[in-house]
């Protein structure tokens, strides 16, 4: 019996067809027996953050029941980047897909390659805003908050 798990994904692109970057994205995070999306949230254009010298960002979060393990999502993340022709060009530059993991029901994991709870997610109101739409009640283990206790714009 798969043991269900819920994940949330945060997806950017200021490449190509931003929308439809997306949606491919999302289809394809729909894997197999392994991975479902149970909720998407609507699609934000954003400001470019860090980076600035590149094009604005179509950002969302996709909320999904897998039964993965963590790394196999990462793998599964790198797998639907790959197959959206992400060129890993400049680090912080233009990119036609992103996949970030930024919740895995309340894990808190600190691995070389994945960091759970994304370091970054409660600095970015390109996820915030998303992640609250679809799931203000999540909670973020190592802030000891909800999303909507987070984020409150
Ligand atoms: N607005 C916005 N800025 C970003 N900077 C980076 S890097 N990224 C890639 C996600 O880590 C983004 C993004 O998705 N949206």
């Amino acid at each position: 019996k798969h043991k269900r798990y819920t994940a949330y994904i945060g997806i950017g692109s200021n490449m190509g067809d931003r929308e439809s970057n997306l949606r491919n994205a999302i289809a394809l995070l729909n894997y197999e027996d392994k991975a479902m999306v149970t909720a998407v949230s609507s699609f934000i254009n954003t400001a470019p953050v860090g980076y600035a010298e590149q094009p604005d960002f179509l950002n969302a979060v996709v909320e999904i029941a897998t039964a993965l393990s963590p790394q196999k999502l990462l793998w599964l993340c790198s797998e639907i980047e790959n197959k959206l022709k992400r060129k890993r060009t400049i680090r912080w530059g233009p990119r036609t897909i992103d996949l970030d993991i930024l919740l895995y029901n309340d894990l808190i994991l600190n691995e070389d390659n994945l960091i759970i709870p994304h370091p970054r997610m409660s600095e970015r109101e390109f996820v915030l805003k998303p992640l609250k739409e679809i799931a203000p009640g999540a909670f973020h283990p190592v802030l000891k908050k909800t999303i909507e206790e987070i984020y409150c714009g």
